[in-house]
């Protein structure tokens, strides 16, 4: 039996977007879904309560740092992540693949795992498909993800099949390791890089293992906008029409609108959150760069169309002051406003797709926002 419950409640008529519903251990997430980044046990400059305000209903955190710091055990010892981070709702924890790899050449690759060097003491580690499931049954997080490689962009064809048959055998070991099938759903990652082929081959090695949902890897990682689009054409419906597909680290409004026109039913990305603390805000206009001193005496709200607690109560113009002193409400203004308007366009799109009117949906969307058509 498996920890979570997928229902296709319906297939939009004009495109290939789903609405369905995951039932978990710790509530329901109603898809197509956005997840806020909560790496370190954190939605970086946010109360639990104030994602809840703005109704995230799953986030997510890292294996990696999490096992750097304060150490898996640590948060066992405090009865899992969510007693120790105080979130009642469902979380996903990535397996740590993709941050392992990006520690460059700190890392070397074997059949049994990843030997890399801490990139807070330089100290030296190891992390296995059997380490990695450890670790994510200690944190203890709804879903979790399996061991993979992401091929980095560009790759040359044999590297990337040599890498998704390692992530194949490696997706194998986690299932084996894998104890907590009745709280913790563990997901599949699909590679291939953009080889259309290799896709078709990794995604046939991930389904034939059996998971309950499948992550499709590999992509957001440096590709023209394109190119990621073309591979989630021919990918996603490789997938099994009754579970989730989890899109890794994507991405942007039209990202998102464009990933779940193909079929897509989870998204996270790190993006709302770190531009916050860069100063720059999404609206339904485009971005505002806050820190622009066009903005100097601009009295109006971030965005006008906007009903969150940000646009309310605070103008560009404060915020313009906030940033440019460096203040710390400065990133948490921003921040609940972007988390806000991505959450709040994941509903549209939600309503959208039950009215069978997402294509008109994206078309208005991308003329307000200015992206070309
Ligand atoms: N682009 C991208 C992003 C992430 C990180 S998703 C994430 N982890 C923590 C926050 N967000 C990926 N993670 C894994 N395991 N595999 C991938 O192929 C991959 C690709
Ligand atoms: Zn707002």
């Amino acid at each position: 039996m498996s920890a979570i419950k997928f229902e296709l409640i319906k297939t939009c008529k004009q495109t290939g977007a789903r609405l369905g519903k995951i039932q978990t251990p710790h509530g329901e997430i109603q898809t197509p879904i956005f997840m806020p980044v909560g790496t370190l046990a954190t939605v970086k400059a946010m109360t639990p309560e104030e994602l809840k305000d703005i109704n995230a209903q799953i986030i997510l955190s890292n294996t990696y740092h999490l096992y750097m710091r304060p150490g898996h055990e640590l948060v066992e010892k405090a009865g899992g992540l969510h007693k120790f981070m105080n979130w009642d709702r469902p979380i996903l924890t990535d397996s740590g693949g993709f941050q392992v790899f990006s520690l460059g050449p700190l890392r070397k690759i074997k059949e049994e795992g990843v030997e890399f060097r801490s990139h807070i003491d330089g100290s030296k580690h190891f992390i296995s498909p059997e380490k990695a499931i450890e670790i994510e049954n200690a944190l203890g997080a709804d879903i979790i993800m399996a061991f993979d490689e992401c091929a980095p962009y560009p790759a040359d064809r044999e590297y990337v099949k040599n890498s998704l048959e390692r992530t194949t055998r490696w997706a194998q070991r986690c299932k084996d390791a894998h104890k907590n099938t009745e709280r913790q759903a563990l997901f599949g990652i699909v590679q291939g890089g953009m080889y259309k082929d290799l896709r078709e081959q990794s995604a046939k090695e991930i389904t034939d293992i059996g998971f309950p949902g499948y992550a499709i890897g590999g992509l957001s990682v440096g590709e023209p906008k394109p190119i990621m689009y073309e591979v989630l054409e021919y990918t996603t419906p490789l997938l099994p029409e009754d579970k989730p597909r989890y899109l890794m680290g994507v991405g942007s409004p039209d990202d998102l609108i464009e990933g779940v026109l193909r079929g897509v039913d989870m998204f996270d990305c790190v993006l709302p959150t770190r531009i916050a603390r860069n100063g720059t805000a999404f609206t339904s206009q485009g971005k505002v760069v806050a820190r622009n001193a066009i903005y100097a005496d601009d009295f109006r709200p971030l965005d006008p169309e906007c009903d969150c607690y940000t646009c309310k109560n605070y103008t560009r113009a404060y915020i313009r002051h906030l940033v440019k002193c460096n203040e710390i409400l400065a990133s948490r203004l921003l921040t609940y406003h972007n988390l806000h308007f991505l959450l709040k366009l994941m509903e549209d799109v939600r309503t959208a797709i039950q009215e069978d009117r997402l294509m008109d949906f994206r078309n208005e969307f991308f003329e307000k926002y200015g992206y070309t058509k």
